[in-house]
């Protein structure tokens, strides 16, 4: 009969007993079995956790766990001996596909805590024939905390965050601080949140996981703001937090004295920034990652920009929740993964501070300049590979040999790169300069020494050994000759023993359980059984014999132990490379920053290039003078489809203003004014993320905040109706934009009946005017509010041009001075292919409408249409009388002959004889 095999590849749980594990017994057992205990005990230390517990080379998951896994992951559930007298369910994961799962669980919002056999089961076995092999816990898995190259999009950064909070006291009020990292590149950030400013600080970082003390897991306006990122809500006992430790715990992480070595933190920042290390301490056990030193950012260092006008705003997403069709999609032209997350998160955090932004203007200016040394460096950084994410896998023992070569790569780029650079004149205080000064110190002897021992072709793992470049240890070298050699003995050894035995089909073969051995047919098996052969026998199959002799024993001790010692070579050498890059872990940080700022800088220029865009002019004032400008998203979306987009000039304040002015925006539906209201935002943004932006010129005093009301959505899951979302977001722009913001809104108040919509409109433009003074763009449908032009000095009013073209309407998207006359709402809803009748008779009640010139009450234009009246109930209109309207909508007398119209004239009235309405 033939041996099932022993390894697995579906992801289905073994029903067999491993080595490890004394036979559960299927019978009815009162009593645990060891195991069963062991996993129970584990178990209840990480409730919150699926249990993935490693049984040879599966990770099993056992009871309410198991039926879990199974239905999100779509395995088997399988039972497993019994427990309080029912059947235990189970089931499984391969060990070698776990990662796989693994991300399915985490997004899925599961915590996995990674239970591993610490012990060889051999030696459980020595302990006594009932001991089970002991497992621990070596990690738990959570959003936040994942350091898995398969696990993470290598273009976003994966931040766990931390809300520290300080409770009111002795008069003063509570205090809120936001502390952030990626474990994967070890980022680590701290910030003061004012107060209602926490949804908009989580908008920016966008978090995978947000640790709150427990007691704060209730807090609805909390777990509002957590879900509305998509966050996972970690809550955790108060000593996470706790701020009489919290200071010691980061001066012992980073090894200091004191924390003012480190910057100067607030009691909040500090109980926040100590709940992460803590959490990292909890989740990696006994691994450390590599972690930047705490940095603390300043609230007002980057404009301020709230969760709705993020979305709103489609800065990395659209509505929809796409990519394609998003801001960054449009813009992103770096070559590197880490340059895209820095890129992403310059983009989420606009500066304030004109000089900073200018010192990334310049930097894009240069490469802009230098055309043909800007193609050679971006081709040489596209080659850079994950500097930072490869260090955290070495530092935390989940590296390979690739992670190795992917430093020393790295670390080439970069000295080639510092070469490629000092090509250049680049002026001293230049961030380039600097860029250039720190790839010139990337440690070039630990790329030398990784070269050096690292074979050309590298296995994903260091496990099985083979990574380690012939020439570079006589030790392991040796080893590696005995090895072959013995091998080498064996084939012969094939032959000689069929000439031996006379047995043709005689084969040396091997396997993980018997090791070396001789197989022949059981037809042919004979002359091996006899005493005198010298053959051992070992198993019998279905069909085959197999068995051993002294001399293959030996060699097969001699492999063994010679592949043992080779591979405990390979892993010293891995080890120490390994340690070596963790003692350079400041330096190969800063070469990965550096690397990343090039690539940012570098993408910009490409798209600078390739977009057609400026410079923008950055100061303090509150200028905003914008020629020509386009919006990046849909221009590019224009130019696939073959068409061109039409540029837009803004004027919101001059540099000698001390208050912003107002644009009133009126103009038809589709004729460009939500895209004229975004594309200034975005130019806004671009400008100060230290992008060229898409405008013939752009002068703009920076915008400390931004605010948006544009598009409407309801929200659902808040139970806001749209017009509850849409006056929430008016209110908070009234509100908190201060002088220095700038504010788009788009259409307020249209969600309800006309004339409270107007009016809240009406008095919205004026507070802007009076109470806000800032930089604004207004689009509405009424108007009305164009009169006010009239009594607000700083108040302008805007309108997109159209031209009315047999009776259509043709958008010319032309931002000029002025009133829109009409709204041409009718000739859109025909462009958009409502029903003929429809379009003729809205014609008819806007004319009678326009008339009654909205005075008279609704029950009196009633009155005033008469088919209302006349038909109440339906308004049927056959078949002949929608082709006798088609007719004369088709009509052009301008075209038509004398003779030609006589004939029309004919036709029109042999078609109403036959209409019967
Ligand atoms: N400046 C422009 N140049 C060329 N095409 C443009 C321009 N602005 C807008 N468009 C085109 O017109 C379409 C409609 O624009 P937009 O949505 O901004 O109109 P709108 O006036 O805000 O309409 P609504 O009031 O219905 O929301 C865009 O999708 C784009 O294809």
């Amino acid at each position: 009969m033939p041996i099932a095999s022993a390894t697995k590849t579906a992801p289905v749980s073994s029903p067999e007993p491993r080595p490890d594990e004394p036979a559960l017994k299927e019978a009815p057992a009162p009593k645990l079995t060891p195991m069963m205990e062991q996993y129970i005990e584990i178990k209840a230390a990480n409730p919150d956790c699926l249990l993935f517990y490693r049984m040879g080379d599966f990770y099993e998951l056992f009871f309410d766990d198991a039926e879990k896994a199974s239905r999100c992951l779509g395995i088997a559930l399988t039972k497993r001996g019994k427990h309080l007298g029912e059947d235990i369910p189970m089931a499984g994961v391969p060990v070698h596909a776990a990662d796989d799962y693994l991300q399915k669980l985490i997004a899925s919002g599961f915590r996995v805590a990674v239970c591993e056999q610490t012990e060889d089961p051999a030696e459980a076995r020595r302990r006594g024939s009932k001991s089970v092999v002991r497992r621990e816990v070596t990690r738990l898995v959570t959003p936040g905390t994942l350091t898995e190259e398969t696990l993470l999009d290598a273009r976003r950064n994966n931040f766990l965050a931390a809300v520290g909070r300080i409770p009111a006291s002795d008069g003063e009020a509570p205090a809120h601080a936001l502390a952030w990292i990626d474990i994967s590149t070890g980022e680590f950030c701290v910030t003061t949140v004012p107060a209602g400013g926490l949804e908009r600080c989580l908008a920016r970082l966008e978090p995978s996981e947000v640790l709150v003390v427990d007691r704060l897991a209730s807090d609805q306006a909390l777990s509002a703001a957590v879900s509305l990122v998509g966050a996972t809500l970690s809550p955790l006992p108060a000593s996470f937090f706790e701020p009489g430790t919290a200071g010691a715990r980061i001066t012992t992480y980073f090894g200091v004295a004191s924390l003012d070595g480190l910057g100067d933190f607030s009691r909040a920042e500090t109980a926040a920034a100590a709940a992460i290390l803590a959490y990292v301490e909890k989740t990696q056990i006994s691994a450390r990652p590599p972690i930047a030193p705490l940095r603390r950012e300043h609230d007002g260092a980057a404009m301020r920009i709230d969760a709705a006008t993020r979305a709103n705003l489609e800065l990395f997403r659209t509505l929809h929740g796409e990519k394609k069709g998003s801001l960054i999609e449009a813009i992103d032209r770096t070559v590197t993964p880490a340059g895209s997350r820095l890129l992403a998160q310059r983009l989420a955090s606009p500066l304030t501070d004109p000089a900073a932004v200018n010192l990334r203007l310049d930097s894009v200016a240069t490469l802009l300049e230098e055309d043909a040394l800007r193609t050679r460096m971006r081709r040489i950084l596209s080659e850079a590979p994950d500097l930072l994410r490869a260090l955290t896998r070495l530092t935390l023992d989940r590296g390979g040999p690739r992670d190795l070569a992917a430093l020393s790569s790295g670390l080439r780029v970069a000295l080639s790169l510092s070469d490629l650079l000092a090509e250049i004149d680049l002026p001293a205080e230049s961030e380039l300069k600097e860029i250039a000064g720190v790839l010139s110190e990337a440690p070039r002897e630990f790329s030398q020494s990784v070269d050096s021992a690292l074979a050309e072709d590298l296995p994903l793992l260091k496990r099985d050994g083979g990574f380690v470049r012939a020439g570079f240890s006589p030790d392991l070298d040796e080893l590696r000759l005995l090895r072959d050699e013995s091998r080498r003995i064996i084939a012969s050894l094939q032959k000689e023993y069929s000439e031996a035995t006379g047995v043709r089909g005689l084969k040396i073969r091997h396997n993980n359980v018997l090791g070396y051995f001789v197989e022949a047919s059981a037809a042919q098996a004979a002359p091996l059984q006899k005493e005198e052969s010298g053959f051992i026998h070992r198993q019998t199959l279905a069909n085959a014999m197999r068995f051993t002799t002294p001399r293959l024993g030996e060699l097969e001790r001699e492999i063994s132990s010679a592949a043992d010692r080779a591979l405990a070579i390979e892993l010293q050498i891995f080890a120490d490379l390994a340690q070596a890059a963790a003692a350079l872990a400041g330096d190969i940080r800063r070469t990965a920053e550096a690397l990343a700022a090039l690539d940012v800088a570098a993408g910009f220029a490409e798209f600078a290039a390739a977009e057609n865009c400026v410079r923008p002019h950055i100061d303090a004032s509150r200028a905003f003078i914008v020629e020509e400008g386009r919006h990046p998203v849909v221009e590019q979306a224009l130019r696939r489809s073959g068409d061109s987009f039409v540029g837009n000039s803004c004027q919101l304040g001059n540099a000698e203003d001390e208050t912003g002015r107002i644009w009133l925006v009126t103009g038809p539906n589709m004729a460009g004014k939500s895209t004229f209201l975004r594309q200034n935002a975005l130019i806004a943004i671009l400008a100060q993320t230290g992008a060229y932006v898409p405008a013939k010129s752009a002068h703009i005093g920076v915008v400390d905040g931004l605010f948006s009301r544009v598009g409407a959505a309801d929200d659902l899951a808040r139970g806001r109706s749209t017009f509850m979302v849409e006056m929430i977001e008016t209110a908070a722009i009234l509100n908190q934009a201060g002088p220095g913001a700038l504010v788009i809104l788009d259409e307020i108040g249209r969600g309800t009946a006309t004339f409270d919509g107007l009016s809240i409109a009406w008095a919205a433009v004026e507070h802007l005017h009076e109470q806000n003074r800032c930089r604004t763009l207004f689009a509405t449908h009424y108007h009305e509010l164009t009169a006010l032009s009239g009594k607000l000095p700083r108040l302008d009013n805007a309108t997109m041009r159209v031209k009315e073209w047999k009776g259509d309407v043709v958008f010319l998207h032309e931002v000029v001075a002025g009133a829109a006359d009409r709204s041409y709402g009718i000739q859109v809803a025909k462009l958009a292919g409502l029903p003929a009748p429809v379009i003729a008779r809205a014609r008819i009640i806007l004319d009678r409408l326009e008339a009654a010139d909205r005075k008279s009450s609704p029950a009196e234009l009633l009155n005033d249409l008469p088919l209302f009246a006349a038909r109440p109930a339906r308004v049927e209109i056959d078949e002949e009388t929608t082709k006798l309207l088609a007719y004369i909508d088709g009509l052009d007398p301008d075209e038509l002959s004398p003779r030609q119209a006589l004939d029309q004239l004919f036709e029109l009235k042999r078609l109403r004889r036959s209409a019967k309405t």
